[in-house]
């Protein structure tokens, strides 16, 4: 029996010399919650409910400052929401792995752009990077438009009635998304698949929330074979068989010669239109990439270019829902810059300066990604501190954005300090990151929420159902609102 209890001990602590072991870190002189013994602070991870992970993360930032530690077991997190700090790790042209949460998403998002890194994440981003040219997303214009013409007629028909906008906007995201980059038109008698899509989404978000806060579960052994790593295992494949759909859909029309049809400058207002997914596919045929590495990229983009949309919106038609006379000021300027145009062009966006300036502040109040998780690679400076290899860095847009210093009055909707040179750092204002690992999507995304916003405001009259209610806010893979949010349309 002694000699068992003696094998254990030194077992224990040869584990605890290798793994848990203290070593000079100079992050220990930052501030943090204070740590247990060995766990560190997971404990307090471990308390917080997951849908409450957002408000534990701002208390922290406002009780321990721009810079603060949390320790998980041997790990160092280091959180950081000042620009300068965060110019240090988005800029840097090697850290540009993600950090170990993202590698939950793997088994729907595999090698895709988001979650890849190294010479892999290299060679994806310069396949996929033409497909947000200027000369496509121009092609990407008359499909955008088309859908919200949708929306719009749909919008008059309900005569004023209140309308939740979250399921309402996804819908049309998501068909927006699978038109344009995946050049795949979904028919309404497949509204109760892609119900299932949306659904699924956000139970994967909910369920990496869930295994985030448990630290035991971060092991892939033990939570694959789990009761949550079992059903989330079936929510993972609702989402990948949708997207498959969307690939077979694609090929089947390639094969009847629908392919992508040559790009061309004066085609607005006709319907041609230039896919990634045609991208991938040729791709595929000139052996650059795999069937496997198609589908991470569909599920990738699927993802990223309808759900941080949906949100941006919802959130944007939430505000101006309050604020008429930003509603008034979008209209008068829409009016002025289509000058009788039948047909809304790029160059009209461009020139939407007030509309730009309104989507700006309502990304700085609600971020759809409001954190973004780096693993580091390579040691770095932060300013006057060292970062060594192996921490993981929490990079918070959400409190970024929220900065009194850097954004005066910063809880109120402004849109006028997006007009006027008012933003003090480079970094201060990065809802699409930036660096090498910024949104691909970021143009095409100015685009869709440009035309939709610009057609909505000069058609409507926007009425909260209820003034300046908000809704509780949860952060998953995205910022959402917890309760759905209502407002009328009213015909203008
Ligand atoms: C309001 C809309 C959007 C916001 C706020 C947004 C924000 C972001 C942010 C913050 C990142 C960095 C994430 C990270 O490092 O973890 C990112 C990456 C990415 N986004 Fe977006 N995004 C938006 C729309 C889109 C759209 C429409 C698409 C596709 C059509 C898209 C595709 C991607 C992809 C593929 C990445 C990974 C890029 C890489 O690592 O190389 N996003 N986005």
């Amino acid at each position: 029996m002694l000699v068992e209890v003696l094998i254990v001990g030194v077992v224990a602590l040869v584990v605890w010399l290798l793994f848990f072991k203290e070593d000079e870190n100079p992050l220990d002189k930052l501030p943090g919650p204070p740590r247990k013994p060995i766990i560190g602070n997971s404990w307090e991870l471990f308390q917080s409910p997951p849908d409450k992970l957002l408000d534990v993360l701002v208390d922290y930032t406002k009780k321990y400052g721009d810079r603060y530690v949390f320790k998980l077991m041997n790990l160092r997190v280091l959180h950081i929401s000042g620009p300068s700090d965060i110019e240090a790790v988005l800029a840097h042209s090697k850290n540009i792995t993600k950090s170990a949460p993202y590698q939950f998403l793997k088994d729907w998002l595999g090698n895709g752009l988001l979650l890849s890194t190294g010479a892999h994440w290299h060679r994806r981003r310069k396949i996929l990077t033409p497909t947000f040219h200027f000369n496509i997303l121009k092609n990407f214009a008359t499909v955008i438009e088309e859908k919200t013409q949708d929306m719009v007629k749909m919008l008059k028909e309900k005569k004023g009635e209140d309308i939740s906008l979250m399921p309402m906007i996804s819908d049309f995201t998501l068909f927006t998304i699978c038109e344009t980059a995946m050049g795949t038109k979904l028919d309404k008698d497949q509204s109760a698949a892609t119900l299932d899509y949306k659904n699924a989404v956000l139970n994967i978000g909910m369920q990496m929330l869930s295994r985030i806060t448990r630290i035991w579960m971060h092991n892939d052994v033990i939570y694959k074979n789990s009761p949550r790593g079992k059903e989330f295992a079936k929510t993972l494949s609702i989402a990948r068989s949708f997207a498959d759909e969307v690939i077979m859909d694609r090929k089947a029309q390639r094969a009847q010669n629908q392919g992508p049809e040559e790009v061309d400058s004066s085609d607005i207002g006709t319907k041609r239109r230039l896919a990634m997914l045609d991208l991938l596919l040729e791709a595929e045929e000139k052996g650059q990439i795999d069937m496997e590495g198609i589908r991470d990229e569909v599920n990738t983009f699927m993802f990223e270019g309808h759900d941080t949309t949906a949100i941006a919106l919802t959130f944007g038609l939430m505000l101006l829902a309050d604020h008429e006379d930003v509603q008034d000021r979008i209209c008068e300027e829409v009016e002025n810059v289509l000058n009788g145009a039948d047909h809304v062009s790029m160059s009209h966006l461009a020139d939407m300066k007030y509309l730009e300036a309104v989507i700006k502040e309502i990304l700085r109040l609600y971020p759809s990604v409001p954190f973004i998780g780096r693993n580091i690679d390579e040691d770095f400076k932060m300013g006057d501190i060292l970062v060594k290899a192996g921490t993981t860095v929490d990079v918070h847009i959400y409190e970024l954005h929220h900065r009194e210093d850097l954004f005066p009055e910063a809880e109120k909707f402004k849109p006028e300090r997006f007009l006027t040179n008012e933003i003090r750092h480079p970094y201060a204002y990065v809802p699409f990151s930036a660096g090498p690992r910024n949104c691909i999507g970021q143009r095409f995304a100015m685009q869709e929420m440009k035309t939709t916003l610009s057609e909505i405001c000069r058609n409507f009259k926007i009425v909260p159902k209820e003034k300046g209610a908000r809704p509780r806010l949860l952060a998953d893979l995205v910022l959402r609102p917890v309760d759905p949010i209502y407002v009328k349309f009213i015909p203008r």
